[in-house]
């Protein structure tokens, strides 16, 4: 690649807690710079969905060991994959070392694509990407992550009370920030975002502003 191509490569790392709106955010941020979009939690969930469809029990590693290099990714349709309990299940298989071995070189190597790549996650920022010139660590509080969570599964047909949907939400925190292998964190070079109190449009202008200054510096 001639340095002129590597200057304007741009991968934008997007990590954050579970509906904190980074998939929303880095979906707006791939098509305002024309880059493609992976998100990340799809494939662990999809290792969750291929366990539970094959019948095994969601804590078995070695089950999962297996299943993370075999699993077929166009098999999914993606309301398979949204589901409250999918969330949870993906949360379990994800502490697990073998299934982040087994998914590590596909997202690295979608991160290494020509113009570069916007990806959300967890450990895009601190294990999967770690040069990329531009982190964003979204947060929001737990009220207002399963407020928007509760919203959304309402919308698919899934009526779970408010308090469940809070309880997934700090227990999932819990897991995928103490978990020993990628824990949720931010990079030491990531801009903080709090959506708490932004609409979308408001969370994707200061995204921009952060990049932006980001890209000039
Ligand atoms: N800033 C925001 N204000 C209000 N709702 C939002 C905001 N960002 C995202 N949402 C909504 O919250 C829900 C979770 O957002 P999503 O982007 O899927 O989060 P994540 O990818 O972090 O799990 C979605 O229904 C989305 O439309
Ligand atoms: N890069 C990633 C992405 C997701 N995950 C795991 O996958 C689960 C589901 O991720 P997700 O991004 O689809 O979840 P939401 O934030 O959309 O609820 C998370 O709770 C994490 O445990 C991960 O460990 N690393």
């Amino acid at each position: 690649m001639s340095a002129a191509a590597a200057r304007k490569r741009l991968v934008i790392a997007v990590d954050g807690p579970a509906a904190s709106g980074k998939g929303t955010l880095a979906r707006r941020l791939a098509a305002h710079y024309g880059l493609p979009y992976l998100d990340t939690g799809l494939l662990y969930r999809m290792v969750a969905r291929a366990m539970l469809d094959a019948g095994h029990e969601i804590r078995d590693a070695e089950a999962a060991a297996l299943i993370v290099n075999s699993f077929d990714e166009t098999a999914f349709p993606e309301e398979r994959l949204r589901g409250r309990e999918i969330g949870e299940a993906a949360s379990v298989v994800a502490a697990m070392p073998a299934v982040r071995a087994g998914l590590l070189a596909r997202q690295r190597r979608f991160a290494a694509q020509a113009g570069g790549a916007v990806l959300d996650g967890r450990d895009i920022g601190t294990v999967i990407c770690p040069d990329a010139p531009a982190k964003l660590f979204v947060t929001a509080t737990p009220e207002v992550r399963a407020a928007r969570r509760h919203k959304e599964l309402l919308g698919r047909g899934e009526a779970v009370p408010f308090d469940g949907i809070l309880a997934d939400i700090r227990r999932r925190d819990a897991r995928d920030s103490g978990r020993n292998d990628a824990p949720l964190k931010a990079a030491d070079d990531a801009v903080t975002l709090d959506t708490s109190a932004l609409t979308v449009e408001e969370a994707f202008a200061a995204a921009i502003g952060i990049i932006e200054q980001r890209r000039a510096a």
